[in-house]
């Protein structure tokens, strides 16, 4: 026998004399835990303690664990000096944490324990306390807060924003860093290093996290490196030239008329709590990037219910999960959880859905090479039986488009318009929200802008809007741009440092993750006058004292890979909140005197609806 298997058979000799649950051949106890929500197994795992007196094997396929909850074994354990190893499952931590202090070993733990536990000293932690203090103290009033309204207090959620402001509180104004483990991660706070690191290519790789969008987007732009990023960058870019800009303004007046029929429904229900305004755009910002990337409808408005809508809300939950909830960061596990089991099964509908449309397309173009003018123009007019249009540019580009002489495969093209689906809906129906939101509660802004659209489109609510019209709606624009200072749809961007660098006098070394908040600098007092009020002339180069630097205000990112949809998305948000607006006078349901309770997860949130109300506009 081998070595392995003579230690093997040893183990199952010892297990015997050992109490615990009956095993099943090969699966051992696995069959117990299988289907088991994380309470559960902590339920199964307390009564099996119970039932064997506080000590029981557990075989997990030919992995052998002995559970110990007796304190004498207990103290055995922790006190020695000799089973310091840990766990199996630790391993998982390793992608993650490398080799820091947690799952270290040997010489190497002993060294690390050593040289750390001076920064856990009394007088260092001392400075800390005023700092925990004071953030408990904002912990106290939004817990006070919570019982006045008779809420059910979520204190986890609480507790995690309570941290937040610690690490700001250390970062304002400046580039701080966060050891997690081995893994040095610098938040950058001030312009001049966000503008090195934004301004050029030399920190173009992106952040570990970007890494649970692939399984969707697998390398499309906004996760692709290197020279793979260089050349599809300049192929997608015409994409968004102006004249095709232009023809898209059609598609955001056609899905904002639907829209406005969905928010009539609202209006007229007129429930005293308002309703949830942000589904109802989210549906119709989805629309609107699925006919424009791919040119076909999916008429999320009018059927929510859709397989393809539904994948699209399923795997955007997956992406807040994976990336923010350290439980499904780590592969191996997850692929068991029965989120991952969901995300197969959405990304089986987009990817299918995605691929069925490109190839459709290819042979349409196809055929119309080989065709006469006339019998390709009379194809043209054709719509293919997943109701596919005319206006493709998107897809059109990139199916016309060649890297190295090679035509892209349709690979390649999924996953630039799965990118597009990802990168072009959330982000404006985040933004739409906040507009609504802020110009709700500074009625004077509304009327400006209610004004202005009024002004520039004229009184008869049916003239469309298009591309001209809507760069002239100035005021709009600038309560637009305020409301991502304020909300910035991105709340956080992550880059990779892959060679030992310099950042204006500060060594960073290889491998650091370089986290930078556009949420964080908009509100910075440094950077912004009364960074916390409402304040759209700041951005009026006219009549505005402020001189705003570049590399302060960074909702769309900056420099050569910045968001290459902004205009699309300035566009897109003027074409429905001037449609909306010239209907209907919005009107805050919520508490007007707090300010929403923000989440920053991939995309910022708040932590409730927020609700609204609609008045008809007679003028
Ligand atoms: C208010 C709306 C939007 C905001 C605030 C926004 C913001 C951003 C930000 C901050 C980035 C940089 C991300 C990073 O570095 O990790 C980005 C990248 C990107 N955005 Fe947007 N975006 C918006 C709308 C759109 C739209 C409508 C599209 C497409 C139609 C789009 C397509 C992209 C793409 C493809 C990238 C990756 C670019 C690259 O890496 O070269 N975005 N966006």
């Amino acid at each position: 026998a081998t070595p392995r298997l003579r230690r093997l058979q040893r183990v199952q000799q010892l297990a015997k004399h050992l109490p615990g649950p009956p095993a099943w051949p090969l699966l051992g106890h696995a069959q117990l835990f299988m289907g088991l929500e994380p309470a559960q197994v902590c339920e199964l795992i307390n009564e099996l303690a119970i039932k064997y007196n506080g000590t029981f094997k557990l075989w997990l396929g030919f992995n052998f664990s002995i559970m110990l909850f007796n304190p004498c074994d207990v103290e055995h354990v922790l006190g020695s000096s000799q089973l310091l190893d840990k766990a199996m499952e630790y391993d998982y931590l390793r992608g993650w944490l490398n080799e820091g202090l947690l799952v270290s070993r040997g010489r190497k733990w002993h060294r690390r324990r050593k040289i750390i536990t001076p920064a856990f000293h009394f007088r260092i932690l001392e400075p800390y306390v005023e700092i925990f203090d004071r953030q408990t103290r904002q912990l106290l009033k939004q817990l006070a807060q919570a019982c006045q309204d008779q809420q059910l207090v979520e204190l986890g959620h609480f507790a995690h924003l309570c941290t937040l402001d610690i690490i700001c509180e250390y970062g304002k104004n400046d580039t701080i860093k966060i050891w997690l483990g081995p893994e040095l991660n610098m938040l950058i706070g001030n312009p001049k290093d966000v503008e090195v690191v934004l301004g050029g290519l030399r920190f173009n790789d992106k952040a570990h996290e970007y890494k649970a969008l692939e399984p969707w987007l697998a390398e499309g732009l906004l996760v692709s490196r290197g020279r793979k990023w260089h050349k599809r960058r300049k192929i997608i870019t015409p994409a968004f030239h102006f004249k095709i800009l232009d023809q898209f303004v059609d598609i955001f007046e056609q899905e904002s008329r639907v829209l406005l029929k969905n928010l009539e429904k609202e209006r007229q229900l007129d429930t005293k709590e308002g309703f949830n305004l942000y589904d109802w755009i989210n549906l119709c910002t989805m629309d609107a990037i699925c006919e424009t990337a791919m040119g076909v409808s999916i008429n999320a408005q009018t059927n929510v219910d859709s397989e393809y809508v539904q994948a699209v809300k399923t795997i955007s939950m997956v992406l807040h999960k994976r990336m923010f909830n350290i439980f499904y960061r780590f592969e191996p596990t997850y692929r068991l959880t029965m989120l991952a089991r969901e995300e197969r099964r959405a990304l089986n509908v987009l990817h299918s859905f995605t691929e069925k449309i490109i190839v459709q397309r290819r042979q349409e173009l196809l055929q119309r090479a080989g065709a006469s003018t006339t019998e390709a123009d009379a194809a043209a007019d054709v719509d293919a039986d997943v109701g596919a249009k005319r206006k493709m540019a998107f897809l059109d580009i990139l199916l016309q488009s060649s890297i190295d002489d090679k035509p892209l495969s349709n690979m390649d093209i999924r996953e630039e318009v799965d990118t597009f689906m990802f990168e072009g809906h959330d982000t404006t129906s985040s933004a739409i929200m906040f507009f609504f939101y802020n110009i709700a509660l500074h009625a004077d802004c509304q009327r400006k802008c209610y004004e202005e659209i009024i002004q520039v489109l004229g009184k008869d609510k049916a003239t469309p809007v298009n591309y001209e019209l809507l760069n002239k709606l100035h005021y709009v624009d600038l309560c637009i741009k305020e409301t991502l200072r304020l909300y910035p749809s991105v709340p956080l961007l992550g880059r990779k440092v892959l060679q030992e660098c310099e950042i204006n006098g500060k060594i960073i070394p290889a491998g650091t993750n370089l986290g930078i908040s556009p949420l964080f600098m908009g509100r910075c007092a440094e950077l912004f006058s009364d960074p916390n009020s409402f304040l759209p002339e700041r951005f009026d180069v006219v009549t505005s004292a402020e001189k705003l630097n570049p590399y302060a205000y960074i909702p769309f990112s900056a420099g050569p890979r910045n968001c290459i949809g902004q205009k699309f998305a300035m566009l897109e948000i003027k074409a429905i909140v001037a449609n909306v607006l010239r209907h209907y006078h919005i009107e805050y349901a919520g508490n007007a005197t707090e300010p929403p309770v923000l989440i920053a997860e991939l995309i910022l949130r708040t932590k409730d609806p927020l609700m609204f109300k609609l008045k008809q506009r007679t003028d």
